[in-house]
């Protein structure tokens, strides 16, 4: 399937016939690529771990980095030991826009002098992007017939950190990766995302394919802090937060303390990814709110509100916390309400992640 063509770059995607058609078929598809409004990166040699992606200017939160087609989609189970797999996959490249497909070519080339399918291939492996479980049509729609890598000439070359100071999605109505800054990101300093997703352990302690060379795992001086705020980082999801603001539900003061303590150990990990930092944000928010801290209610709130903007699912968790505050004085109830119906809590708050 050739997806989709025009002035826009387009993208060979090697997919079963009742995905193709569930992502083509989306009305208006595909939306225009959403583009920042000046060039915001480069891409060059890091020094240790080949090439990466560097800012270009100074990206605050909340900033579009980039939104970039696939070169290349191909279904999780290919393999570079698969003939059968590797001839479609030659197909596939023989399709790509040519200026891709030279510039796929040179990448490859850089690590082969003369690439072979194969090789190809094993590049591809290398440096793909796992694409979101979530296809278009909702959260309960489901990829059924197993799942996508895709290949990205620029996205593909941003390196894993642990620490990420980005947030990327696959947006299925344009059909592109879409990568945004969650925090300040000055001008020369390299632009990173995450591999793994959960980021409550160092990777360096997981399955990633390398050993981590960020600047978390590399920085040997500060890990054991950086450990123990992990720890306490893992234990807060929304659900323990709501469970939090149950077991203290008549002490605000002592609820919004908790919540901006909370807020720093994010922001001092380098974890503003994740995704409970917006929902402790507007927590922080909403107590000072009721607490009469005006100021501080409207700069937690407004963070927040950016933040939710950055991912489509994070509309879910937004909607938990209005319904959560409702009307004056029902936040209480409320809260005792959620804490003992587990289940509805995972549908409405946690149902976009299955
Ligand atoms: C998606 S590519 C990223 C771009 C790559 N550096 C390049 O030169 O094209 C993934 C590869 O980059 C390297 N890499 C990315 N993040 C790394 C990290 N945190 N530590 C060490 N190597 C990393 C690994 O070799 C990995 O297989």
């Amino acid at each position: 399937m050739r997806l989709p063509a025009k002035t826009e770059p387009s993208s060979v995607v090697i997919a079963e016939p009742l995905i193709a058609q569930l992502v083509s078929t989306q009305p208006n598809f595909p939306l225009a690529l959403q583009t920042p409004l000046e060039p915001t990166y480069d891409i060059r040699a890091t020094g240790k771990m080949g090439l990466g992606m560097f800012a270009k200017c100074d990206l605050k939160p909340g900033d579009l980095i980039l939104a970039e087609r696939p070169a290349l989609v191909y279904p999780n189970h290919f393999t570079s030991s698969n003939r059968e797999l590797e001839a479609v996959f030659c197909v596939a490249l023989e399709d790509m826009r040519v200026q891709d497909r030279i510039a796929y070519r040179k990448l490859a080339m850089s690590a082969f002098r003369s690439p072979t399918i194969g090789d190809l291939l094993r590049i591809a492996t290398a440096n793909c992007f796992q694409l979101p479980t979530n296809p278009p049509g909702g959260p309960n729609q489901r990829w059924t017939i197993g799942d996508y890598r895709a290949v990205y000439l620029d996205t593909s070359r941003i390196n894993h950190s642990c620490s990420p100071n980005t947030v990327a999605d696959f947006d299925f109505p344009s059909f592109s990766f879409i990568v945004r800054a969650v925090r300040e990101i000055q001008k020369g300093h390299e632009i990173t995302t995450t591999y793994s997703g959960a980021l409550s352990k160092r990777n360096v302690e997981r399955s990633l394919p390398f050993p981590c060379g960020c600047s978390v795992c590399t920085n040997l001086a500060a890990l054991a802090l950086s450990d123990s705020r992990r720890v306490a980082i893992q234990s807060y999801t929304p659900w323990s937060l709501v469970n939090r603001l149950e077991s203290s539900i008549d002490k605000p003061d002592k609820l919004f303390a908790d919540m901006v303590l909370i807020v720093r150990v994010f922001d001092d990990e380098g974890l503003q990814s994740l995704a409970s930092y917006p929902m402790v944000l507007d927590l922080a928010g909403r107590l000072a709110k009721m607490l009469g801290k005006q100021t501080l209610a409207d700069k937690q709130t407004q963070n927040a509100e950016m933040f939710y903007q950055m991912r489509p699912w994070y509309t879910q968790l937004k909607k938990f916390v209005d319904w959560l505050f409702g009307p004056e004085g029902s936040m209480p109830d409320r809260v005792r309400w959620a804490v003992s119906h587990f289940e509805e809590f995972e549908y409405l708050v946690e149902g976009w992640r299955n």
